[in-house]
Order: C-alpha cells, then structure tokens, then sequence
C-alpha cells in the first residue's frame, strides 16, 4: 500500500524537528552549506548510499560548496509523505559528520 500524503498541519508538526527543511508545495527541501566542494560531493554519495537503503531518492544537488535536496513521494502521485520525512531525519543525522550547515 503506498504512503499517505501528510495534511499540512501533519507537515508543519514534523518540520518542527527539522531545521532549516521546509515544504514547497508538494516537496520537502533544504540547502546544506559546506567547506568545500569535495565536502559536498562527499555528502552527496553518502546521501545516495542512505536513499539506496531507504529505497526513496531525493532530486539531490551538488553546487560548489553545497547540497540541496528536494524529495517528494512519486508513488503516492507527488505528495508528501512519511518516507520523505524519514529520508530527512537521516540526512539531517548525517550532516554534521559532513560539516555541513
Ligand atoms: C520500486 C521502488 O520502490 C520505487 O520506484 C521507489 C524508488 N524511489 C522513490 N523515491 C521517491 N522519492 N518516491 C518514490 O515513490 C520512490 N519509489
């Protein structure tokens, strides 16, 4: 059964716990500063590595010196769901390893 899509209020209780994320229309997103550019794509495959074993991907950036990700959930038509959320939690668990902001 795919995920439901989170009503906003649903959204803005789980944001509450994510900072620097926020939700633009149907997606969660956020920017990640860091040193330097090979920081950044280090993040990037570490990201990649987590959405592989989440099974759930991000449209992921890597700029000069950052990494931005935006993520909805495809199979339940572009909406916001748990699975975006939980893929947030780990990126955000990973970040400061990165020195990422
Ligand atoms: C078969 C596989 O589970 C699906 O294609 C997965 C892969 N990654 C995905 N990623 C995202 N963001 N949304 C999805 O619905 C999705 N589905």
């Amino acid at each position: 059964m795919p995920p439901h899509a989170l009503s906003q209020q649903e959204i803005d209780a789980r944001l509450a716990d994510l900072p620097g994320w926020s939700a633009e229309g149907d997606r969660l997103t956020r920017e990640y500063r860091l040193d330097s550019h090979f920081a950044a794509a280090a993040m990037v495959v570490h990201i990649a590595r987590v959405q592989d074993e989440l099974d759930h991907h991000s449209d992921l950036t890597l700029g000069y010196r950052s990494v931005t990700l935006s993520v909805t959930t495809h199979s339940a038509g572009g909406a916001v769901t748990e699975r975006d959320v939980q893929l947030a939690r780990r990126v955000q668990a990973l970040a400061p390893g990165h020195g990422a902001t």
